[in-house]
């Protein structure tokens, strides 16, 4: 693979504090913020969520729903990508960076869940990135909003059988590790799917064969050469200083950490916590998805009983729209320097 960027950023300085007049390559600091409570209200079937979330080992979504999903897209967009990007919490202006956009609503998309968090517009976008069809998920579903997780990775199904053969997750989280500070970037190297290992799997329940296999191997699901050429693209931008690969721990949330979680998850070897990414990953590996993930740092978890700092959501996603300039130059050099089959299916269907 070979990085072709010629992009020349500026290099990271430590010991800024947060402000308007923050530029995207600088380190961020935060510091405990106000707690004002906007949400969004949307009218998905919650209660019906809720109650699947609970059987959630029991909920099957046949082969045929995902198709009927995917049929539907690829009737009503021309493009035919091959990469789907997930923006995470206050990343999704990546997705308005795509040219010759189509674009649907989440509520517009028949077998699609809804998104209801704040910092997730719910919206499908397809498009191209330097000249490469993708499609970016402005807007994540979670586990704590109701959904079950089996409703949380659909669209990753879908994906698959649309033909796309790269999955880029991104997501805000908070760091463990000292050397990690709120606007700094993670290559997600592996995870801990702390709902997954007491049985809270997407993968539960009736294996779809012609998915995967019952027992899919998870060593080496975030892909090696992806992320060796992510540090080479970092450091050609000139914000290698930034950027650092470590273990992200799924949690349940929507609350963040005690601190006596937090101390438990630093002890563990977790280097970024947040509340998604894991299922998506485990059901894009299951179909033989690539995959790559991003971690912005977005705030640090607090760690001692001394700290009177705490996090909140409006904190989270004002670091992500400040880096978010970054992370868009990051993924879509990704995109434009990664080797992609380049077959038919990428080109727009006219
Ligand atoms: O969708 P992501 O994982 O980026 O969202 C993170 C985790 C919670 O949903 C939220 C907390 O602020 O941000
Ligand atoms: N669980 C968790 N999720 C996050 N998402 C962004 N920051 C955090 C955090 O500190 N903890």
């Amino acid at each position: 693979m070979h990085v072709t960027s010629k992009y020349v950023g500026g290099s990271a300085s430590a010991g800024r504090t947060i402000s308007s007049s923050i530029t995207d390559h600088t380190p961020i600091h935060t510091h405990t913020h106000t707690h004002t409570h906007k949400h969004k209200h949307t009218s998905g079937n919650s209660t019906s969520q809720h109650h699947s979330f609970i059987m959630h080992s029991k909920e099957h979504i046949s082969h045929d729903e995902y198709q009927k999903t995917a049929d539907w897209l690829r009737s009503h967009t021309k493009h035919r990508p091959l990469v789907a990007i997930i923006c995470g919490s206050g990343l999704g202006m990546l997705a308005d960076t795509l040219k010759c956009q189509d674009s649907f609503d989440y509520s517009d998309i028949p077998g699609f869940p809804q998104s209801t968090v704040q910092g997730h517009a719910g919206r499908l976008v397809f498009g191209e990135l330097k000249g490469k069809s993708c499609v970016c998920m402005q807007g994540r579903f979670h586990m704590y909003e109701g959904h079950s997780l089996i409703k949380t990775t659909f669209p990753i199904r879908v994906f698959k059988l649309m033909g796309v053969e790269t999955l880029i997750v991104t997501n805000a989280a908070g760091s463990l590790a000292d050397g990690l500070q709120p606007g700094d970037i993670m290559i997600i190297k592996d995870h801990i799917n702390f709902p997954g290992l007491v049985g809270l799997n997407p993968l539960c329940g009736p294996n779809d064969e012609k998915f995967g296999p019952r027992f899919p191997a998870m060593s080496g699901c975030y892909d090696k050469g992806l992320r060796s050429l992510m540090m080479e693209i970092a450091k050609q931008m000139g914000v290698a200083g930034l950027v650092q690969e470590g273990v992200y721990a799924m949690v349940g949330g929507p609350n963040f950490e005690t601190i006596a979680e937090a101390k438990l998850l630093h002890r563990l070897g977790v280097d970024a916590v947040g509340m998604s990414t894991a299922p998506e990953v485990v059901v894009a590996t299951h179909c033989g998805l690539r995959v790559f993930g991003l971690s912005l740092i977005t705030n640090k978890v607090v760690k001692s009983y001394e700290d009177s700092e705490s996090v909140n959501h409006e904190g989270v996603l004002e670091v992500g729209r400040l880096r978010s300039q970054t992370v868009q130059q990051l993924v879509t050099e990704l995109i434009s320097t990664m080797e992609i089959n380049n077959n038919e299916n990428t080109k727009i269907v006219s």
